[in-house]
């Protein structure tokens, strides 16, 4: 029988963020595709179709939930076991490349770092955090400044992460940016989507970050695997920006006032606030984007006409 509880629950856990960031979000997508394909025993393509749409529908913005489905779904086969076998392995490619490009992501970043630095970062991404740990395990003596992020603090996930790494690192309040920016060497973000013109999705308040770093001529560095840049921003879609529940924000007694509240989870910072993208496979500029959705993903424009050709990874 297809397990369909195990896909609800893993939907539910992205939902809920129990599961959070867009890496993990990917990587937990294709391990929840793989275990579901091991149960499906006849009507293959159909059962991973709905599979694919549950988990699909759990947070909108992160491109990279977009890709390790879509990489899992380009399964082949003459036959459903043929199809079965061929999805297994493609979902473990994909997580293989997830944890390869972060390892690869951290050295490449790392260089960018020099001793004695002041790093400030945002919200909590695996990919930031490990380029400044692969610094600092690199003998630099860094600090780092970390907002709180809120209203989910993300920012304490941080914390305790870089604590635990013995990296000095000061918490602040996602306000106080500015204030600190005179201490700051460079800021260091992860991406939950890069769009075809080199913009970037993150973390709401990344843009206001971006905004004033440029201010004080800080470099703006963002970690992002090249499976987080967005194939249907080529075709014209824009992203969906996750707004969640106004809860997250006010207590009920706000609420109650019949006041309108707005939690968008994630903004857009446009290219030209960044200086570098760091991916597994180069630090580019953010006009290198198109590049890596055809060259590395697959997806161009060819001819006058769209071409559509997921790649493997290699
Ligand atoms: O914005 C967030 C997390 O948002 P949320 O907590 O709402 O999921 C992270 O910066 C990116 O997802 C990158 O993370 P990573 O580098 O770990 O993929």
């Amino acid at each position: 029988m297809p397990n369909f509880k195990l896909v609800e629950e893993s939907a539910k856990k992205i939902i809920n963020m129990e599961v959070r960031g867009a890496s993990r979000i990917a990587r937990f997508a294709a391990e929840t595709l793989k275990e579901f394909a091991k149960t499906v025993e006849k009507d293959f393509d159909e059962n991973m179709r709905k599979a694919s749409e549950i988990l699909m529908n759990t947070r909108p913005t992160a491109v990279s939930l977009f890709n390790a489905i879509n990489y899992v779904m380009m399964y082949k086969g003459e036959n459903d076991e043929e199809k079965k076998a061929d999805a297994i392995r493609r979902a473990e490619e994909f997580i293989r490349w997830v944890d390869t490009a972060k390892q690869k992501i951290g050295e490449i970043g790392a260089k960018r770092i020099k001793d004695g630095w002041t790093i400030l970062t945002h919200c909590n991404s695996s990919t930031a955090l490990m380029v400044i740990k692969t610094a600092f395990r690199q003998g630099k003596n860094i600090e780092v400044i970390a907002t709180e992020s809120r209203p989910r603090y993300q920012g304490h996930l941080t914390v305790k992460e870089l604590a635990g790494e013995g990296i000095p690192t000061t918490l602040i309040v996602d306000s106080a940016v500015r204030y600190f920016m005179k201490d700051v060497d460079c800021v260091i973000v992860g991406a939950d989507t890069i769009t075809v013109n080199g913009a970037l999705i993150n973390k709401i308040g990344t843009s206001q970050i971006a905004l004033c770093a440029r201010e004080s001529r800080v470099p703006f560095m963002v970690c992002a695997e090249t499976y987080k840049f967005s194939p249907a921003t080529l075709f014209g879609e824009l992203v969906v920006i996750e707004e969640r529940d106004a809860r997250e924000v006010a207590p009920e007694e706000i609420l109650n006032l019949g006041v309108k509240v707005r939690n968008p989870a994630f903004d857009v910072t446009p290219r030209e606030y960044i200086d570098l993208i760091v991916t597994e496979i180069g630090a580019i500029p953010p006009e290198m984007a198109y590049v890596i959705i055809r060259e590395r993903l697959g997806y161009g424009l060819e001819m006058g006409e769209l071409k559509v050709s997921a790649k493997h990874f290699d």
